[in-house]
């Protein structure tokens, strides 16, 4: 169990031990992490920190030199830098992924697309919408099937002040529907929205003591 993370709940994601490194500089030395389902977790740190290289591993999309990652359920991530296809639509891209996923339909799609204002952008091609709205597809293309648990990097980032809002009536929606979310933040201000904080230092994941951990986990 990892130090001072004890959800009642079943954890639908748990990191042991994740050691990486990238040549000589050793980023993660030992890092821990329990995730329950509904729990809303912050990872915060200093620039360069190792945050993202964590995300990535809990994503499978880089490997640990050492550790494990268990994962229940299906994965979204919404890496920083958006992979999309410059070429591609947004509705385009909304039938690839779906297709991916073996979706029934674009229904999530649309209402995503709806909930995070850009449904006027649906036919132009990704590489004439600007950073903000990219990033709003990044956001979506991760949400597209509806995850047990979403890993977000700093997934705001260009997003104006209403779509900020939006982002955290989604999460909120996410969270009472059982999903679990871990996001990258480095704003002060929103960290009483989250269930736990971990600082991530020296490698290492520690909890802070002040999180609202008690309170989801009593609920
Ligand atoms: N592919 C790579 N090759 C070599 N070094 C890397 C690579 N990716 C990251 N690093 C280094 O590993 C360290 C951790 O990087 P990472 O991006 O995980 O940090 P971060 O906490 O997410 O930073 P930020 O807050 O600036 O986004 C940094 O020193 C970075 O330069």
């Amino acid at each position: 169990m990892a130090p001072g993370s004890t959800p009642l709940l079943e954890p639908v994601l748990q990191a042991h031990d994740i050691h990486k490194s990238y040549g000589k500089r050793s980023v993660l030395r030992g890092a821990d992490l329990t995730v329950a389902p509904g729990q809303l977790v912050a990872v915060v740190g200093e620039n360069g920190a190792g945050k993202s290289t964590l995300l990535k591993i809990l994503a499978g999309t880089l490997s640990a030199d050492r550790g494990e990652v268990t994962l229940s359920g299906d994965l979204g991530y919404c890496p920083q830098a958006p992979v999309l296809n410059a070429g591609l639509t947004v509705e385009q891209h909304l039938h690839y992924f779906a297709a991916a996923h073996r979706l029934p339909d674009l229904d999530r799609g649309h209402e995503l697309l709806r909930l995070l204002g850009f449904e006027r952008y649906a036919h132009t091609p990704v590489g004439e919408l600007s950073g903000g709205t990219r990033q709003k597809l990044n956001l979506t293309v991760a949400l597209l099937h509806d995850p047990d648990v979403l890993l977000l990097d700093e997934p705001y980032q260009g997003f104006d002040w209403e779509t900020y809002l939006r982002f955290w009536d989604l999460v909120d929606d996410l969270r009472g529907r059982g999903k679990a979310v871990v996001i990258i933040t480095h704003l002060v201000f929103e960290q009483d929205r989250f269930d736990l904080l971990v600082d991530l230092a020296a490698g290492r994941l520690t909890p802070r003591t002040d999180s609202r951990e008690d309170r989801h986990v009593s609920v």
